[in-house]
């Protein structure tokens, strides 16, 4: 390369001087760019819950019957734009919707009320809406939801599509019935459903269809996008009534007059454009949360005098009520940190994510041993959760810890997401998260509905970059720290030697996963055999 430069008539030969590239602006597509604020104050509500006259009374009865008394921020924007727009179901085509609020915000009643709603005026029985979450967890959350809104109200028919319990032909008949004029027919209006269970049936259901589909729900959207590529979303747009491109001509118009609305929400949505092309929105309109970061004033556009929100779009948002901490420990102090926190800050309710399902086991233990030979505290209940726990097991430690009869719940990232646990003070993370969206999700199991909630991440000097990196990305600038001092933990050292010695002698300490032991069971039958 010729680094040479000319300065007056003389020329420097291998100048090491070098012109900076100019930074290439993002310009995001107008829809992205310009999206309908949501405020994430939940504190002061301005709209009451019979504030919406569109919503159907026996729904506004239902949510008064929970104890609520206002509408939240994301509540207000989406079930009027959701039961409205239904006004013009019959004249084109409608238009898609992405939904960023933070967690904990109250997205799920934001498309499940104004789905009733536009149902119940649709009097023939076929499936309608169809709502894909990624754990069956979620799917059982969403499933409740629905059920508690149609019980003794409105004749639709709610299905939770999961393959726990049933086999596939089996669930046929929960689906569907076959009648010799018409053909096979759906007997549900709603499906709630994970992607795996939807392909199978998809593939092997006869007469299963989507072709009559008024509403596809994504929740928790950006967990799909990996899965994208495994393309079970490509499954279900073609056997939607219309795959085609999402432009709306006369022609497109006359042949498929209703297309399926496609509503996106989670609290960390990409907006990036490249990754949502998979999903054909058609005519998107993006409603988010935005941050206001400290210090920082969001420039304003000379044309419309109004702040230019692009650059913000797409930075997380987390709930306000939400505080965050950071503790720095070397890894082999973690433990005792832990059990230090929960007792000199009376941390209760308390769910601590561990990254694999072999430290949930080893922590749990090692916290109830700690618990029992500590004679100076009362007793600590603490129960772990993660893939090797049965659903049944899973559930029913959910409800202990709910109902208060659990303390401290240690689990992997699998209930990090979408899950809606009541009255969680506070969330551990054992381990920085690799990536923002796992922060954001894991934090956001607290601070839920405008309660009060505490995140706090145990840092270890080696992964202190890597936090900073990630608190970067999220756009996140008032993490504190919390300072604990080596010589505080001197007081436990007796009982963690002890407990680490009983420990060592308890079988279940190693444990094996059950999976592992399922399989070698297997391979001894078939062996038998
Ligand atoms: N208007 C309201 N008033 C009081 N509580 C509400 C209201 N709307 C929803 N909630 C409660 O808020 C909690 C959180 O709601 P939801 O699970 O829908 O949050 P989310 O935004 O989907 O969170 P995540 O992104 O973590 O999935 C639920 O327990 C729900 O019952």
């Amino acid at each position: 390369m010729d680094e040479s430069k000319t300065i007056s008539d003389f020329t420097l030969v291998n100048s090491q001087e070098t012109k900076k590239n100019k930074k290439v602006k993002r310009v995001l597509p107008e829809w992205l760019a310009k999206p309908t604020i949501i405020s994430v104050d939940l504190k002061h509500l301005e709209v009451p819950i019979d504030g919406i006259p569109e919503l159907d009374a026996a729904l506004v009865q239902k949510l008064k019957n929970k104890g609520f008394t206002h509408f939240f921020p994301v509540q207000n924007q989406m079930i009027p734009w959701l039961i409205n727009i239904q006004k013009h179901w019959d004249e084109t085509w409608l238009r898609d919707a992405c939904i960023s609020a933070p967690t904990g915000s109250g997205k799920t009643l934001s498309y499940v009320l104004p789905i009733i709603q536009t149902l119940k005026s649709m009097p023939r029985r076929r499936l309608r809406a169809l709502i894909v979450l990624p754990t069956k967890v979620l799917a059982m959350q969403v499933f409740k939801v629905f059920s508690y809104f149609i019980k003794n109200a409105f004749d639709l028919k709610v299905y939770l599509m999961e393959s726990a319990n049933l086999t596939l032909e089996k669930e046929k008949n929960m689906l569907l019935r076959y009648d010799t004029m018409r053909g096979w027919m759906s007997i549900v209006d709603i499906v709630v459903t994970t992607p795996g269970r939807l392909v199978d049936h998809l593939y092997y259901t006869e007469g299963f269809s989507l072709k009559n589909l008024r509403f596809l729900v994504l929740d928790e959207a950006d967990s799909f996008t990996n899965i994208l590529q495994n393309d079970w979303l490509q499954q279900v747009n073609e056997n939607l009534a219309y795959n085609g491109p999402a432009i709306c001509t006369l022609k497109t118009l006359k042949h498929w007059p209703q297309r399926t609305q496609r509503l996106l929400f989670s609290a960390t949505l990409t907006q990036d454009p490249e990754k949502l092309k998979f999903l054909k929105l058609f005519e998107p309109k993006l409603f988010t949360s935005i941050i206001k970061r400290k210090n920082i004033e969001l420039p304003i556009d000379s044309n419309t005098n109004e702040p230019v929100r692009g650059d913000f779009v797409g930075k997380y948002t987390t709930p306000k009520e939400l505080k965050e901490y950071m503790v720095l420990c070397p890894e082999e102090n973690k433990p005792l940190t832990f059990y230090h926190l929960i007792r000199t800050k009376g941390l209760k309710r308390v769910i601590c994510f561990v990254k694999s399902k072999l430290e949930v086991h080893r922590l749990t233990r090692l916290l109830s041993r700690l618990s029992e030979l500590d004679t100076n505290n009362s007793p600590l209940r603490v129960n772990e959760i993660s893939s090797d726990v049965s659903q049944k097991v899973h559930t029913s430690y959910i409800k202990q810890f709910s109902d208060g009869k659990i303390d401290v719940l240690i689990c992997t990232d699998s209930l990090a997401r979408g899950i809606d646990i009541e009255r969680i003070s506070c969330v551990i993370l054992y381990n920085v998260p690799k990536y923002p969206k796992n922060y954001i999700h894991r934090v956001g199991r607290t601070a839920r509905a405008g309660h009060k909630g505490k995140a706090i991440t145990f840092v270890t000097p080696e992964h202190k970059n890597l936090f900073t990196k990630v608190l970067n990305s999220a756009g996140k600038t008032d993490v504190k720290n919390m300072k604990v001092d080596i010589s505080d933990l001197e007081q436990y050292e007796k009982i963690y030697i002890d407990a680490l010695k009983a420990l060592k002698t308890e079988s279940t300490f190693i444990k094996k996963p059950r999976n592992v032991i399922r399989k070698r069971i297997k391979k001894n039958k078939q062996l038998q055999q």
